[in-house]
C-alpha cells in the first residue's frame, strides 16, 4: 500500500507537554480530519510534519519519502494552510502571490485567479487590510493553486462564515475525486468532518485515542440514556464517559453488546456524534 502521509511513533518533548508515539496513515484519495481538545497537540503534529519543528523521535514519510531528507521536493507538492500565516502585511494580494508563486514548480495562475474571484478577494488590496476570514481565503487560494497532491491545513475553517465554510468543503471534496490527492486537516468543527472526512484521527493529551475510518467510528460508538437508578459502581465502569443530571444519565460507549447485556431495554440508545465522542472521551 502506498501512503501519501505516514506518521510512525512520532515524539516531541516540550517542557510541559509530550507528544507521544503518534502514528497514523493516509492513502491517496481520502480526507482525514484531525481532532482533539485545545492543547492536545494538533498544531505541534502539523508543524512536525511540515518540519517547522524538529521531531525528537519517530518517522514521517510523505509521498513515500522522508520529510526532512526530501523536504524541498515534498513541500513543492503540499498545499499548506496554517493559522499563523507569514505574509508581508504591506504587500497587496497580487504582490504577495507573485512571491509565493515563485516557490512552486507547478503554480497555476489561472487557478489562482479563479479562486480569487470565487472567494471575492480584491487582488489590489494590502494584506494588512484583510479580515481574518479574508486572510484565510487568500491562504486557501494559494494552497489550492499549485496542483498540490497533499493539502495540510491547521484549522482552515476557523473564522469563516458558514456559507463560505460549506463552499470550502465542496472544493475539498472535489479535489480528492480523482483518487490521487489527499487532505489532512485539523478542526474543532466536527460537523464539517461528519460531512466530508473519510478518516478521523483523534488525539488527546499528546496521544492518539483512535485513527480510524469515520464510518467505523460512527458505528462503534453510541450514546446511552437511562435513569439514575441504573447506575452503580459497576455499571458506571462500562462507560467511556458519563454525564449525570437529576433526571438521568447520558453515557458514551463503544461496546454496545455489553451495554445491552447489562441494561436490556431499560436504556435508550442513540447515535453518537463526533462531538459526543470527543467530549465524553476527554471528560472521563
Ligand atoms: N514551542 C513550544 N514550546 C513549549 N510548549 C509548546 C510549544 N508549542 C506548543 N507547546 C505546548 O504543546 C501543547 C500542545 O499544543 P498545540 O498547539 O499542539 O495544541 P492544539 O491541539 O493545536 O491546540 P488548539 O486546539 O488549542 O490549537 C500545549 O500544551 C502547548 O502549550
Amino acid at each position: 500500500m502506498d501512503y501519501i502521509l505516514k506518521v510512525k511513533n512520532l515524539r516531541k518533548q516540550f517542557k510541559n507537554f509530550t507528544l507521544d508515539d503518534i502514528s497514523f496513515k493516509l492513502e491517496p484519495g481520502y480526507i482525514m480530519g484531525f481532532i482533539g481538545p485545545n492543547g492536545a497537540g494538533k498544531s505541534t503534529t502539523i508543524k512536525l510534519i511540515m518540519n517547522l519543528l524538529k521531531k525528537d523521535g519517530g518517522e514521517i514519510n510523505i509521498f513515500g519519502k522522508d520529510h526532512v531528507k526530501y523536504e524541498k521536493e515534498i513541500k513543492d507538492r503540499i498545499g499548506f494552510v496554517y493559522d499563523e500565516n507569514y505574509y508581508y502585511e504591506d504587500l497587496t494580494i497580487n504582490q504577495m502571490k507573485n512571491i509565493v508563486a515563485s516557490f512552486y514548480s507547478r503554480w497555476d495562475e489561472q487557478q489562482f485567479n479563479y479562486y480569487i474571484k470565487e472567494f471575492d478577494l480584491n487582488p489590489k488590496v494590502k494584506i494588512k487590510t484583510l479580515s481574518k476570514g479574508m486572510k484565510m481565503k487568500f491562504s486557501l487560494a494559494v494552497a489550492l493553486s499549485h496542483n498540490a497532491d497533499l493539502i495540510i491545513m491547521d484549522e482552515p475553517t476557523s473564522g469563516l462564515d458558514p456559507v463560505f465554510r460549506r463552499e470550502i468543503l465542496d472544493i475539498l471534496y472535489n479535489i480528492i475525486q480523482d483518487d490521487t490527492k489527499s487532505i489532512f486537516f485539523s478542526t474543532h468543527i466536527t460537523t464539517d468532518l461528519e460531512k466530508i472526512a473519510d478518516y478521523i484521527t483523534f488525539i488527546n493529551e499528546g496521544k492518539v485515542v483512535f485513527s480510524e475510518s469515520k464510518d467505523g467510528v460512527m458505528e462503534s460508538y453510541a450514546i446511552v440514556k437511562g435513569g439514575m437508578d441504573l447506575l452503580d459502581e459497576n455499571t458506571r465502569k462500562q462507560f467511556i464517559g458519563l454525564r449525570e443530571t437529576r433526571v438521568g444519565f447520558e453515557g458514551l460507549t463503544n461496546n454496545l453488546d455489553k451495554i445491552k447485556n447489562t441494561f436490556g431495554d431499560k436504556v435508550l440508545i442513540e447515535k453518537a456524534s463526533l462531538e459526543d465522542i470527543m467530549v465524553y472521551s476527554v471528560r472521563r
